[in-house]
């Protein structure tokens, strides 16, 4: 047992910014934050029972997440982590405190934050010296698109793509979640579930590109959740080559004007346009449309572009200035859908963080 103490941060993020669905993603100032201790033994019998983790938590989410360790997503993440390392269960008298500031459900990387605390909380569970590709391993066998657990786990605006595997590879990396993350059974012990499927090595690659210091980034979020994978599902299969090539002009641009001071609305705001997905998910947002066609940088000077953020229904408005203006306008169209919204400026920001407590 060990007395140590310490804190996991974790950053929200915001994927696709337009054209770069499952490939860019932006680190943003709100943070999922992990607070780990021991809690102390009252006698010398207690020190010999072994004792599950004890969670307690606050913040966006705390009326509907799970609180048992077999159940959170990040307890299990970090299980799944120590399991593939022959550690079959959780320090005894473990303590953790999550105060989250990410809304669930909204298309600010809640669930990838979420699972980059977990592979980050197994890493240092087990001190196990995990690199950042590794680490990166584990998350893309939970999280499998590689947008918001790279951004979350490095920060900054990166692209990522996903090595093309081997067949032997390409079978692990896509074994059925279930048996990444199962169902642990009521009486699990330290046998149950070991020799987990591990993760091949370097699974993601990516880059951090330039982000011009003076953009800021206008969260404007609905006060509906919606599940990223019901956002998925109405995505088709196949898309015509116009389409593709529509996104792609647009994110070879946009990865290098958002880099350059001062940064050119003229050219942001097109290549912000996307014919991937957000087409398809204006069915699960109304007024999806009438919000990225009539809030322009002519109608409002200071806007670069302005997209659907993740899988929504967050609307992400890059901007310079009037970001309230920006914000109560994009307010207005959603009030004619009889949706509500709340909204935040926020930074780009570094990643993810382990610090000692002391
Ligand atoms: N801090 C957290 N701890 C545990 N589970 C979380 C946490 N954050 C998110 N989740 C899980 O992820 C779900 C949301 O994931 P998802 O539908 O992908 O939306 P998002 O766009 O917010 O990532 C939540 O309903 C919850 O089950
Ligand atoms: N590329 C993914 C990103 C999902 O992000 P989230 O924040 O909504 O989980 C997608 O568009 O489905």
């Amino acid at each position: 047992m060990t007395s140590r103490s310490f804190t996991i941060q974790v950053p929200a993020t915001s994927a696709n910014i337009g054209p770069g669905f499952d490939v860019v993603g932006l680190s943003l100032s709100l943070h999922c934050t992990l607070t780990v201790s021991h809690r102390p033994y009252s006698s010398s019998k207690e020190s010999d029972e072994y004792v599950h983790p004890m969670i307690t938590y606050s913040g966006e989410g705390a009326n509907e997440v799970p609180l048992d360790p077999f159940k959170n997503l990040t307890t299990r993440v970090a299980l799944y982590v120590l399991r593939c390392h022959d550690i079959s269960r959780f320090p005894s008298h473990l303590v953790l405190h999550v105060d989250n500031e990410i809304p669930f459900g909204r298309g600010l990387g809640s669930s990838g934050a979420a699972v980059i605390g977990g592979v980050l909380l197994g890493n240092e569970l087990g001190r196990l010296g995990l690199s950042t590709e590794r680490l990166l391993d584990f998350a893309l066998m939970v999280e499998r698109h590689p947008d918001n657990v790279t951004a979350a786990l490095v920060g900054g605006f990166v692209g990522s793509y996903l090595k093309e595997l081997d067949e032997v590879d390409e079978a692990a990396a896509n074994v059925p979640l279930s048996e990444v993350l199962p169902e642990y059974p009521p009486d699990a012990n330290e046998n149950w579930g070991l020799n987990p499927p591990k993760p091949p090595q370097g699974i993601g690659h990516y880059v951090r590109f330039g982000w011009s210091e003076s953009i800021r980034a206008i969260a404007i979020i609905p006060r509906f959740e919606l599940s990223t994978a019901k956002a998925r599902g109405v995505l088709p299969t196949q898309y015509s080559r116009k389409d593709l090539v529509f996104n792609l002009q647009r994110l070879a641009v946009l990865t290098t004007a958002l880099g350059q001071s001062p940064p050119d609305p003229g050219l942001i705001y097109e290549a912000m346009k996307d014919r991937i997905h957000q087409p398809y998910r204006k069915t699960l947002i109304p007024g999806l449309p009438e919000v990225t066609s009539l809030i322009t940088p002519l109608t409002h000077p200071g806007l670069l572009g302005i997209c659907l953020s993740g899988a929504g229904p967050t609307i992400l408005a890059l901007a310079t200035e009037n970001y309230e203006n920006i914000a109560e306008d994009v307010r207005k169209i959603f009030q004619k859908f009889d949706i509500l919204i709340d909204w935040k400026v926020l930074e780009v920001v570094g990643g993810s963080s382990v610090t000692e407590n002391h």
